[in-house]
This record gives structure tokens, C-alpha cells and sequence, in this order.
């Protein structure tokens, strides 16, 4: 088919006030035009995409934050006999494709914006008899097999017969910073794409617990290159190294908090790191109850040192329902990779951390000073 233009549409953005809507809207074309060379107009709630390779840009609006759902169309004047003609055109096409046939029903859908002498319905009724004369197929108003969208704007009329759906949500950057602190794991990348999709930038902090775990950050790099297919930017990435804390912790401190005291340490120095980059809070993957360190009194525990909000978009949901988006938006595979277990979690994990007494730990461990430590030395740049 050879198509004129896209019609993205978008949903939230729509029901926001005209300034704020005006910023998002945007906001969503200079993060689309990042990701591809085009002309972009917008008019009445619509963004229409011309681009040269129509293949290229339904795979960045599949994966921009904001798209409900889009229509590569045909494009033509509001006249019954231009409609006509370019009509018989789109069904020849659609034969020949192969996405339609005489044995298809059918139905015309029409929408109309503008001031017009005819109503949506008699546009439709119009359309209709023009596929039937061209090609004998049945109509089927109530559940057809093929829909062909009409949409007249004024004196524009675009024809589609997908509605493509995007991920929804809203254009990154119109939700301030966020620190999205990234393990490798299969919780964390899914929980910085739901944030993403809320519109906010994230910036990725990966700890490397070296010598427990293995040295190299490859595999939540590839992680943060998945997650860059859907962010108009390259992704900030922030390893801090993570082994000499967790040593003192093992040494100095009840074996058991050892966990405990890891995802406070990461807590603090994520704050730290928000402060630096204007973040308004921290992301991570905890989902309730699914491992030692994400039970209620831990949760009040690690973020007790923390005065900045921690998010956590997964807290209410399974794993299966969490490793169902990872594999959606393409991370499981690659947090599914092998890597080393951290051999820093004790045999005994707390489950039932007491505040007072971790209180008293991280006095006894000069937390401040360790945390200090860590982002004095830590690596930054873009991934
Ligand atoms: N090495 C790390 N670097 C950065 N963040 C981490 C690291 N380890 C854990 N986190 C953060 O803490 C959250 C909870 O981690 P925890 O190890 O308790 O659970 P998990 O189910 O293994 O998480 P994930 O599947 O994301 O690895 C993670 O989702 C992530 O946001």
C-alpha cells in the first residue's frame, strides 16, 4: 500500500488543560523527532506523521511513550467523487495484498470533524456502497470481518484500515527525573519501563558487588540498551562499586542485616545521586513478599535513612504478571541470562528487621561515611 501519512493518536494528553496539553503535545513530537527524520504536524487532537520509510516509523511510535495507537492512511480531499475514487483505489490495493476479499464483510467506519452537508453516517453509507459495487463483499455493521476507517477533517479525508496500538502512557519527559536503581534482574528494567511510560526520565544506578558478584556490568547494560529503544535520549548510567561496603557490612554488622543494610546503602546513595541530577525520587523493583528483603518491616527498614520518595511501580504485582511485561517490552531475555549469584546474602536473610536496631547498625558502621565513600568514587556517563 503505498500511504500518504500516520495518524498517531494519543490518549491522556487529550484531557489535560490547553497549556498543559500544548507542552505535552510537545513534548511527544521533539521525542518522536528524535528517533526519526519527518515532518510532523498536529491539529484537533491528532499528530500526522510523513514519513519516508513508513516501516521504520510504526517501529519508533510502536515504542514511544505516549502513542495510543496509530494509522498508516491515505490521504485525499472531502469530495464524494475524489473519496470515490481514492476508495476503489485502497480496496484494489487491500486485493491485492491480500488483506481483503468479496468473501470478507465489512464495515465502513466514519468519523467527521468540521462543518460539512453531510452527516458520518451518510459518509459511510457512501463508502459502503462503493466497496460493494467494486468488489460484491457483504456488509456486517455489528461484527464484520474487515473495518475501513474514514475519517474526514474538514476538507481532508484519510483512509486506514489498521489501528496499530502503542504502549499508551505519557511523553517521557513531561514527569520530571527519576533515579531507577537497575540490578539485571527481571523486576528492576520492568519497573523503570512502567515508570517510563508515566513520562519521566530515568537515569539507571547499577551497584556492582564485586568481588561477590561477578565484575563486569554487561548484562544490565544491555538491559539499559533495551530500555534506550523506547527512551528519546540515551539513558544516564551510574555504576557505583558496591563490594567494599557489603565487605563491611558482612564484617562489622550482624550477619543477618546484611540485605537490609545493601538496599539501604542503596537507597542513600541514590539520593545523593537525585540531588546531583535534579530526580525527584527513586525507582525500584520490589514487589511484596517476593524475596527476604521486600517484607513490610524490611521495606520500612532500608528506606528509613532515605527522605526521598522510593517508587515502587511492581510492589502489588506477581512475578508472572511482572515477567509477562518484561518479555513484551524485550528485557526478560536478556535479565534471564546467566550470571552469578551475590554471595554477600547470608544463609539467615533478615525477614523482620527491626528500625531500632538497624538504626543502631548503621551508626555503628559510619553509614554516612561509607555512603560518602561510594558516590565520591562513582563512574558516570552515558550508556
Ligand atoms: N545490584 C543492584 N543494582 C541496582 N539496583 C539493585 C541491585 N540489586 C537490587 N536492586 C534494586 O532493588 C530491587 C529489589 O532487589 P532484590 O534483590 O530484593 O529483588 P529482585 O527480585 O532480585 O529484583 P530484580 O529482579 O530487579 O533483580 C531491585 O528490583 C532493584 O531495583
Amino acid at each position: 500500500m503505498d500511504y500518504d501519512l500516520i495518524i498517531v493518536r494519543y490518549g491522556e494528553i487529550g484531557v489535560k488543560s490547553p497549556k498543559v496539553r500544548r507542552r505535552f503535545e510537545n513534548k511527544l513530537i521533539s521525542n518522536i523527532k528524535r528517533k526519526l527524520k519527518c515532518e510532523i504536524d498536529i491539529n484537533q487532537g491528532r499528530v500526522f506523521l510523513y514519513p519516508e520509510n513508513f516501516n521504520e516509523a510504526c517501529e519508533v511510535l510502536s515504542k514511544t511513550m505516549g502513542v495510543v495507537s496509530f494509522s498508516p492512511a491515505v490521504s485525499t480531499e472531502t469530495d464524494f467523487n475524489i473519496i470515490e475514487e481514492t476508495v476503489n483505489e485502497y480496496v484494489e490495493n487491500l486485493i491485492s495484498e491480500g488483506s481483503f476479499s468479496k468473501e470478507n464483510s465489512f464495515a465502513i467506519r466514519c468519523r467527521r470533524v468540521g462543518t460539512h452537508e453531510f452527516s458520518s453516517h451518510e459518509m459511510a453509507g457512501f463508502c459502503g456502497s462503493v466497496v460493494v459495487k467494486a468488489t460484491g463483499a457483504p456488509v456486517n455493521l455489528s461484527n464484520p470481518d474487515f473495518e475501513l476507517f474514514v475519517e474526514v477533517r474538514d476538507n481532508k479525508t484519510y483512509i486506514y484500515h489498521e489501528k496499530i496500538q502503542g504502549i499508551g502512557g505519557l511523553p517521557i519527559g513531561t514527569q520530571g527525573k527519576v533515579i531507577a536503581l537497575l540490578s539485571g534482574g527481571i523486576d528492576s528494567p520492568v519497573a523503570a519501563f512502567l515508570m517510563m511510560k508515566r513520562g519521566v526520565e530515568v537515569i539507571a544506578l547499577h551497584f556492582n558487588n564485586y568481588p561477590y558478584t561477578g565484575k563486569s556490568n554487561e548484562k544490565v547494560l544491555k538491559i539499559v540498551d533495551k530500555l534506550n529503544e523506547y527512551s528519546p535520549t540515551p539513558i544516564k548510567f551510574y555504576a557505583a562499586g558496591y563490594g567494599e561496603y557489603l565487605k563491611k557490612c558482612i564484617e562489622d554488622a550482624p550477619i543477618r542485616l546484611t540485605c537490609v543494610l545493601c538496599k539501604s546503602g542503596m537507597y542513600r546513595i541514590a539520593e545523593e545521586i537525585a540531588e546531583k541530577e535534579g530526580a525527584l525520587a527513586i525507582v525500584d523493583g520490589s514487589s511484596l513478599g517476593q524475596v527476604a528483603s521486600q517484607t513490610l518491616p524490611n521495606i520500612l527498614a532500608t528506606r528509613y535513612p532515605t527522605s526521598m520518595p522510593v517508587l515502587s511501580p511492581l510492589i502489588g504485582m506477581d512475578k508472572i504478571e511482572i515477567e509477562e511485561i518484561g518479555k513484551k517490552i524485550g528485557t526478560l531475555d536478556i535479565s534471564i541470562l546467566p550470571a552469578p549469584e551475590c554471595t554477600a546474602v547470608p544463609q539467615y536473610p533478615e525477614t523482620n528487621a527491626k528500625l531500632d536496631k538497624v538504626i543502631e547498625v548503621l551508626e555503628e558502621i559510619d553509614f554516612d561515611a561509607e555512603v560518602k565513600k561510594i558516590v565520591s568514587s562513582l563512574e558516570d556517563g552515558e550508556s
